[in-house]
């Protein structure tokens, strides 16, 4: 695996600079592009890793698979009346599909999709993006994770967007709480720092029936975690989510920090970081270091 990961190092290191790092928020546009990372974790917890993988990142939208999973552990099946299970073929932040559809969101990894899920959280935690830092902190067995408040009030700021689909799902009955209560929740957890290894460990549950190592604790069903898993290959990024199929052919899930995550079910999580960002917002050199990976070994669940 280490020499697996020191030639996919070597082959994408001078492709560095290419992209551009997400400048909408703020906060953000400062983060420095000529960074790369990689963290294989097996489903024994053992880590591989390579490059910039230790250093702390925005995870951004890659919260909304922990705040899925939190959900899903309240509300069960019943949640699925509130958002769908449909790819978008939209940009993460669309709204228009949100009213042809009567403001529920088709997935939960759409920005609307997610605003929803934390609406959700809103009513059952009484600190929402507490118990998220503590859920993230406990599968990656690290406490000393953080939220960059910076991030999150940069945000906050232009939040105009983001306020917009959660209004319209509120005109539809799809939304319980004040917008600006979870449009903080939300912003928080996307403005969780975590490394490469923090993620890989994170995210191994789906790699593992739903069991996380890390915490010792079954965090999702087989079942339930098999649905997530094809959530994330069908919507996890999203308008580039067939070619993300077709290309690497495993579930995923990006952030704008320039995180992606995948899984090898049965077998690896993978965290791949690099900020710049290709046109749909996804990690220019992660999808590319994801297709050599999965090129050179057949880890495609296709
Ligand atoms: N794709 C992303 O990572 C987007 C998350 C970002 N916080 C937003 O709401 O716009």
């Amino acid at each position: 695996m280490e020499m697996l990961l020191k030639s996919i190092f070597d082959e994408i290191k001078p492709m560095l600079g290419q992209g551009k790092v997400a400048d909408y928020i703020p906060a953000l546009a400062t983060v420095n592009p000529y960074q790369f990372g990689i963290a294989v974790c097996d489903i024994h917890g053992n880590i591989t890793h390579i490059g910039d993988a230790n250093v702390p990142f925005s995870i951004q939208s890659i919260s909304k698979v922990f705040n899925l999973v939190l959900a899903i552990n309240h509300y069960g099946e019943s949640m699925w009346d509130r958002v769908g299970c449909e790819p978008s073929g939209l940009p993460f932040n669309s709204l228009v599909q949100l009213e042809y559809e009567q403001g529920i969101p088709r997935n939960p990894f759409i920005n609307a999709g997610a605003l929803v899920v934390s609406d959700m959280n809103e009513s059952r935690f009484a600190s929402p993006h507490i118990g998220m830092r503590d859920f993230v902190k406990r599968l990656s067995c690290n406490d000393e994770i953080i939220a960059n408040r910076d991030v999150s009030d940069s945000e906050f700021e232009f939040r105009a967007r983001n306020a917009a689909m959660a209004y319209l799902m509120k005109a539809y009955n799809n939304f319980e709480n004040e917008v600006d209560d979870v449009l903080h929740s939300y912003f928080s957890n996307c403005a969780i720092e975590m490394s490469c290894v923090d993620l890989a460990r994170a995210t191994n549950f789906l790699a593992n029936r739903g069991y996380s190592v890390c915490a010792n604790e079954q965090v999702l069903t087989p079942s339930q975690n098999r649905q997530v898993n094809a959530l994330l290959a069908t919507s996890g990024m999203y308008d580039e989510a067939g070619s993300f199929a077709f290309k690497v052919g495993l579930p995923g899930k990006s952030g704008v920090g320039g995180g992606i995550i995948a899984v090898v079910p049965g077998r690896f999580s993978i965290c791949v970081f690099s900020p710049a960002l290709n046109t749909v917002g996804n990690s220019q050199l992660g999808v590319a270091a994801l297709t050599s990976l999965s090129k050179r070994i057949s880890w495609s669940v296709y």
